[in-house]
């Protein structure tokens, strides 16, 4: 894993050339984003390989959550490309893309009407999901996991935990069966049980299928120890 160069005015993170291999999963090439006048991060190379389990981290205000959100294509970028699974992004609809590369935002949106169980169905409901069931046999499991019964499942999301709504928002993710999951400090609502409790279930989630990976950021470097196997730094 060489990291690639660019110029002195740009800023750095570890890559993988992986343009011709196969297994490639997600690049980004030259990325920059400009906010308010300034650019946020400018020169991004980054590559992600199927299976693998890379963490991003960086200083608070280095720009993780709008990496995050860019890869995600929640943001669009002001400049560079991205290509997921040997597609570029304007290749894809941005339904497709977004089933296949799923970010979970540290205070995800949940609305505050539905139950649980109509929040994590809705996504069924979409032309993009059409094909897809309701995986019942997952939710009930992966609930257990994190020592939640069925009756989590008729709760009204206004009245939920904020760590409550952050596993609603990764079990709605996890429901889709997505090939990505890039996750934004996906345990800083949770106490240390339950923390570990969503690791060991994104843990089993990742080993079930060969090729699923994440891209993680956390401020807990013994948490990214644990789950990520190599990390891409932001300066
Ligand atoms: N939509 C936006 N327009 C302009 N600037 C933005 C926008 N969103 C974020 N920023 C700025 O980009 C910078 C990076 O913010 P970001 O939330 O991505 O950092 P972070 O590394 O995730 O921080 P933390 O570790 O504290 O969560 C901040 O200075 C922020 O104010």
């Amino acid at each position: 894993m060489k990291p690639v160069a660019t110029s002195a005015a740009t800023r750095t993170a570890d890559t993988v050339p992986l343009t011709k291999s196969p297994a490639a999963l997600l690049q980004g090439r030259n990325l920059g984003l400009q906010g308010q006048g300034r650019w946020i991060w400018r020169g991004l190379e980054l590559a992600m390989a199927a299976g693998e389990r890379v963490a991003l981290t960086g200083p608070s205000g280095s720009g993780k959550t709008t990496l995050m959100r860019a890869l995600a294509g929640l943001v669009p970028l002001t400049e560079g490309e991205l290509v997921l699974e040997q597609r570029p992004l304007q290749h894809w609809s941005m339904p497709e893309y977004r089933s296949r590369i799923a970010y979970l935002a540290q205070r995800p949106e949940l609305g505050d009407g539905d139950t649980v169980q109509a929040v994590l169905s809705a996504p069924f409901s979409y032309r993009c999901h059409r094909n897809q069931d309701y995986p019942h046999s997952l939710i009930e499991q992966a609930l257990h996991q994190l020592g939640h019964d069925s009756g989590f499942l008729q709760r009204p999301v206004g009245t939920l935990s904020g760590g409550e709504q952050q596993i609603t928002a990764l079990l709605r993710l996890l429901a889709l069966q997505p090939a990505l999951l890039l996750l934004d400090e996906p345990t800083a609502a949770l106490d240390p049980r339950a923390a570990l409790a969503v690791e060991q279930l994104l843990d089993a989630w990742q080993r079930d299928t060969p090729g699923r990976a994440w891209l993680w950021s956390s401020h807990d470097s013994d948490q990214i120890t644990r789950m990520c196997a190599r990390r891409i730094t932001l300066p």
